[in-house]
């Protein structure tokens, strides 16, 4: 089953999001200005869309490999979050961690949007936790 995700585009240069193949996990999303970022710099992006995602999900903003690896350029926030409520404009935040700076250009896909669900839960304060194998280990306590 598929489940809707409303788009709507607020500028005139934004373009819907673009899934490559069908069942690709993300959808590419497009920035709709040209903007120079400095290498070690970040900058916010324009995409031009509001979404309303499905009931229970949110949309995580992954970085797209091709940038990373070409030109060392991902998602300063990483697992970028929208909320199911969330009803501004998507915008997408990226990191120039490369040498050299790098130029947006209005309709290059600067990173990918994904559906995920979201678990809904009731916090409950508590004194006792259960008993677990791992215990209290991490960070490395399982050894290389
Ligand atoms: O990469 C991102 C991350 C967030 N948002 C939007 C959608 C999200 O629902 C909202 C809030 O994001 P988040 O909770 O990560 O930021 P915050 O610093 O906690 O802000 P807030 O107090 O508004 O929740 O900002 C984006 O457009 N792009
Ligand atoms: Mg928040």
């Amino acid at each position: 089953m598929l489940y809707p995700l409303k788009v709507k585009l607020i500028h005139e240069d934004a373009l819907l999001p673009y899934q490559a193949n069908e069942g690709d996990a993300g959808f590419d999303v497009y920035a709709i200005e040209n903007k120079m970022i400095p290498a070690g710099e970040s900058a916010l992006i324009r995409t031009g869309l509001q979404v309303e995602l499905p009931e229970g999900t949110e949309a995580q903003i992954r970085p797209r490999s091709g940038l990373a690896l070409r030109h060392a350029v991902t998602v300063l926030n990483s697992p970028g979050t929208i909320d199911e409520g969330y009803r501004g404009e998507v915008k997408i935040i990226l990191i120039n961690h490369g040498k050299n700076e790098f130029i947006v250009e209005k309709h290059m896909r600067i990173a990918q949007m994904v559906v995920a669900p979201v678990l809904r839960v009731k916090l409950e304060q508590t004194d006792i936790l259960s008993d677990s194998a791992r215990g209290e280990g991490g960070f490395g306590s399982s050894g290389k």
